[in-house]
């Protein structure tokens, strides 16, 4: 059976780390989605992204599109499918009204996995240390999206699988269960 991990939290708890982990260590590939926000240092196009802008963005056709903070994303059941080609296990970090989209329409083939940290202070320095514009952690972090993500939505208790991404290691160690409770069932 196919299968995905769907990786969500606020911004700068881990979520591409995460996914760069899963594909580095075990070629779990990364869907990849869409965004109209401009492009951070050290990410590619088509790789981290598929940068657009907003006309681009309109005519493409989504499975599912959020607004998110000044910016739009969106990912397409033609990109899962494009994973799903390379390996049966993928990747997939969206928001959470994405989280419910893929939930919905895929079930039991979801593993969940919600990243937090301790102390939401760590966020906005590592969010300075990854090299973001200030300009745009400022915007990140007034966002009401942002704010709606540094908890859980109750609706999505039930499916998640909840990770404190505090320490590197401990991160590493759990991920590793997970890929091989995944791959065995
Ligand atoms: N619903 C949905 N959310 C997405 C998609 N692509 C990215 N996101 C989410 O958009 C939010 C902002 O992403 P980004 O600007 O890369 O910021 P980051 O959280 O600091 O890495 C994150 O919560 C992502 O999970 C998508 O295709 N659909
Ligand atoms: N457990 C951790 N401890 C310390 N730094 C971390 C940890 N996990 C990720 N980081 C760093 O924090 C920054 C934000 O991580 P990133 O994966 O880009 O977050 P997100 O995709 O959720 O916005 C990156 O510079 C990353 O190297």
């Amino acid at each position: 059976m196919n299968k995905i991990i769907i990786i969500a939290g606020p911004s700068g708890v881990g979520k591409t780390t995460v996914s760069n982990y899963l594909q580095e260590k075990y070629h779990i590939p990364r869907v990849v989605t869409h965004t109209t926000r401009p492009m951070r240092k050290g990410e590619v196009d088509g790789i981290s992204y598929y940068f657009e802008d907003d006309l681009s963005f309109e005519k493409l056709h989504f499975f599912e599109h959020v607004r998110y903070g000044d910016y739009q994303y969106g990912s397409s059941k033609e990109a899962l499918q494009r994973a799903w080609d390379k390996n049966n296990l993928a990747s997939l970090i969206v928001e959470t009204d994405g989280v419910k989209s893929y939930l919905e329409a895929l079930g039991e083939q979801v593993y969940f996995i919600y990243l937090t940290v301790k102390d939401f202070d760590t966020l906005t320095k590592r969010l300075i240390e990854r090299g973001d514009d200030p300009l745009e952690i400022q915007r990140r972090l007034n966002s009401a999206e942002f704010k709606r993500d540094l908890h859980l939505r109750p609706e999505l208790k039930k499916q998640a699988h909840i990770l404190e991404n505090d320490n590197w290691k401990d991160t590493a160690v759990y991920l590793d269960r997970v890929v091989k409770m995944l791959s065995e069932n």
